[in-house]
């Protein structure tokens, strides 16, 4: 599937690191680092511009590694990129570490996945189907 972009950023446009990745790694686009704290967060530009076909939504998820050895991630995750949107694409980065953390120019710093949405259309009613979990959730099941 084609998605039109525009890429603004000094960076190649976002890839798919192996044959079968879900998700394209998103460089991060800064004229100078970015220093995070333990708890602070930044909105992170990217560069990119983009439209997606309608139905399609993007996911802005945290990478893996960045979040285990630093506790990098994305505070909003999985943030929600619309089919209509047409400002640049953001990373809401936050830092749960007790160490700061460098963000460079060019790092990339999260990912982000495509994927195909519904859009529903409400039907109200005044019952609902009956089931075995009834309204049981949050462990209702057992360990
Ligand atoms: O991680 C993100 C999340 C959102 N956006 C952009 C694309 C999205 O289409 C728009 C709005 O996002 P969202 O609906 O999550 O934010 P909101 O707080 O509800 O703002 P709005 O009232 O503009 O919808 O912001 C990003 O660039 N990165
Ligand atoms: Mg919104």
């Amino acid at each position: 599937m084609n998605v039109k972009v525009i890429n603004k950023s000094g960076h190649p446009l976002p890839k798919y690191q192996t044959e079968a990745s879900a998700g394209l790694d998103l460089h991060a686009n800064l004229e100078e680092s970015v220093i995070l704290g333990p708890l602070e967060r930044a909105l992170i530009p990217t560069g990119l511009f983009m439209e997606l076909p309608v139905g399609y939504e993007a996911q802005v998820r945290p990478r893996s590694g960045l979040a285990f050895k630093h506790g990098l991630t994305v505070l909003n995750t999985p943030g929600t990129i619309d089919a209509d949107y047409r400002g640049e694409v953001k990373v809401l980065l936050v830092n749960l570490s007790n160490e700061k953390f460098e963000i460079k120019n060019g790092e990339r710093v999260a990912q982000m996945v495509v994927a195909k949405h519904e859009q529903i259309s409400w039907e109200p009613v005044e019952e609902l189907s009956v089931t075995d979990r009834g309204a049981g959730g949050y462990g209702s099941t057992g360990k």
